[in-house]
């Protein structure tokens, strides 16, 4: 984590490179970084909220191009890799029968809309997930898009806050 002062005074490609990692989403990391110096850290969140407002269908398919299965922690030193290991350290991956259900539940999750399930990992339960997952199998394609990009939006946020500080 870096201060907002020292987020204003790195060049664009450092300060677009340092936020990457929280969304695999063209032109979002560029956009903060163009818009610096910001006044302040809420000024900056709320700065991200509205560039994540206008995110569709397409971004999300992007986004998902970074976002490992649930249950299946990423190895790999890349930031985004390290990030989801952290956000996925709740879901007890030492119960076999959890770490099967969830493995067959992304499996339907997959065949019914078609993409990987994206849900905000940290704080919630193996258990928790599982419950999302199999309310959200009932969803339809169009309020599917909206709960993946939904959640896809706290996900990044969280990051986002996780790296710059006040
Ligand atoms: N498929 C996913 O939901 N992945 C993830 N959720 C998180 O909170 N972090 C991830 O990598």
């Amino acid at each position: 984590m870096i201060t907002l002062n020292h987020f204003n005074r790195l060049s664009v490609a450092e300060a677009a490179s340092l936020l990457a990692p929280c969304v695999a989403v063209p032109g979002w990391a560029t956009a903060l970084a163009e818009g610096r110096p910001w006044r302040s850290r809420e000024a900056m969140l709320n700065a991200a909220q509205q560039l994540m407002a206008s995110w569709g269908e397409v971004e999300l398919n992007q986004a998902l191009s970074a976002h490992p299965r649930i249950g299946e922690k990423p190895a790999g030193e890349q930031q985004h890799a390290a990030l989801s290991r952290q956000e996925q350290a709740s879901v007890n991956d030492g119960d076999a029968a959890l770490a099967r259900a969830l493995r067959e539940g992304n499996a339907r999750y997959e065949a019914r809309f078609g993409r990987v399930f994206l849900i905000r990992a940290k704080g919630r339960s193996g258990e928790d997930i599982l419950q999302a997952l199999s309310r959200r199998l009932g969803n339809s394609d169009s309020a599917e898009v909206q709960d993946a990009l939904a959640q896809l939006r706290e996900i990044t946020l969280l990051r986002l806050e996780g790296a710059i500080g006040e």
